[in-house]
């Protein structure tokens, strides 16, 4: 990362209040409890560091994709109650982010209290990197951190914005662990590197593949966007996945894949089902063997075999997208037997990342969080950094 960007680590926070961007967009279930406090538990560094050393913290987030305003569904309030037991202190809530409330709280804040703002993207100014929502947003705090790697990819007000109204600014720990991490992976890997991409979507993920290419030993697909490969080379796949659009595409990329030398690993065999769900028929087909009326929705377990050698066999692992519809229980071996595999070639030294929403989740579900090297917290952020592309929310803290 840039030197001319500085950590938390370099500041001392004592008297001083903390405006910090987190990425508190996290999974309420239908009570609006959180049933997921992965990223509010991520935060927990930085906001310790800077109560630690005398300062407060104002926190600011989005939650969701409010369209029209505040809306109960979206506040973040319902968060209140997971952040006080991570960070052991009672937290204020502004029921506004820029507002009258915002303000006078802010301005009373003491040293060692937390106050939390309504959700930012209440207004579309958030969203539309608008300079005098920002700069209001600014007068909250005498020093910027970001520390919302999920969302460094939005070039959004809080994100991107914000930063120039503030003579200090910072990346707080999460965004500089997640950039250590995914550079291990860019910048030297060990080799054999193995990328594993899997999910719904060719579509979401043809940069990322475009440039893995240029930089991994093996190349695994798996997943829906299996399907698309195997029809492109002239296999049946009933009901399966597919982006007819793209089929010409996968040829070229394996046309790539062959001149650069790198081994595209595609399944040899699928577990397959007559309806979308848990208890319909199933059955297993070799791959671009799938009958009509027949859909895959994991990989089989001849393909599990062969993509867990190969990870076994690495020394850098990364992982997006799971292998299957790990959603539904007969469906999740697939993505199991990779999650194991990696597990296993972690234990042995390898470095393995691991993002994106599903793959996280999947990953977390069946108890491999602590088992491999990082799991990230973020999912475009991640893909698009791995991509090469400046992340808006971290370009914006460079001094
Ligand atoms: N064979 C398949 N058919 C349909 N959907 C699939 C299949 N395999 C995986 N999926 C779905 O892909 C989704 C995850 O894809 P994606 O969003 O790309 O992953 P991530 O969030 O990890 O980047 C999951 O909801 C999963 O059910
Ligand atoms: O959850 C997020 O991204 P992700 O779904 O890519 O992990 C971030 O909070 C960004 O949210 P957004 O995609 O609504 O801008």
């Amino acid at each position: 990362m840039s030197q001319r960007i500085k950590s938390v680590a370099q500041i001392n926070f004592k008297g001083k209040r903390a405006l910090i961007r987190v990425d508190f967009n996290v999974p309420l279930d239908e009570n609006l409890q959180v049933s997921d406090d992965t990223r509010i538990s991520a935060a927990m560094p930085t906001i310790q560091k800077i109560l630690q050393d005398g300062g407060s913290v104002i926190l600011m987030s989005h939650l969701g994709r409010p369209k029209d305003g505040p809306t109960d569904k979206y506040s973040l309030r319902h968060v209140i109650s997971n952040l006080e037991k991570l960070v052991g202190t009672k937290v204020k809530f502004a029921t506004d982010c820029i507002g009258e409330d915002a303000k006078s709280l802010a301005a009373g804040l003491q040293p060692g209290e937390v106050l939390l703002l309504e959700n930012l993207r209440f207004y579309k100014e958030e969203e539309k990197g608008d300079e005098a929502f920002a700069e209001k947003l600014s007068k909250l705090g005498d020093i910027y951190v970001n520390d919302a790697f999920g969302t460094a990819h939005r070039a959004h007000a809080s994100t991107a914005v914000i930063a120039k109204y503030f003579d200090t600014k910072a990346t707080g720990y999460l965004m500089l662990s997640e950039l250590e991490n995914a550079d291990k992976v860019l910048e030297h890997p060990e080799r054999p590197y193995t990328a594993i991409m899997g999910g719904a979507k060719i579509s979401d993920k043809i940069l990322i593949i475009e440039r893995l290419l240029d930089k991994v030993d093996n190349l695994i697909i798996g997943g829906g966007m299996s399907y698309t490969f195997s029809k492109a080379q002239g296999g049946t796949i009933g009901d399966s996945l597919c982006e007819a659009d793209k089929l010409d595409y996968v040829l070229e990329l394996m046309a790539k894949a062959k001149e650069k030398g790198v081994n595209l690993i595609l399944p040899l065999d699928t577990v397959i089902s007559t309806k979308f769900a848990n208890d319909a028929e199933q059955g297993l087909a070799k791959a671009g063997q799938i009958p009509d009326g027949w859909m895959g929705l994991d990989i089989g377990p001849e393909t599990r075999k062969l993509f867990a050698d190969v990870v076994k066999a690495s020394k850098t692992i990364l992982w997006n997208g799971p292998m299957g519809v790990f959603e539904m229980s007969s469906f999740v071996h697939g993505t199991i037997a990779v999650a194991e595999a990696i597990a296993e070639a972690t234990e042995k030294g390898a470095f393995s990342l691991i993002g994106g929403g599903d793959s996280a989740a999947a990953v977390n579900k069946f108890g491999f969080g602590e088992k491999v090297s990082y799991v990230s917290t973020g999912g475009g952020a991640l893909l698009e950094h791995m991509e090469g592309k400046v992340l808006p929310g971290v370009a914006a803290l460079a001094e």
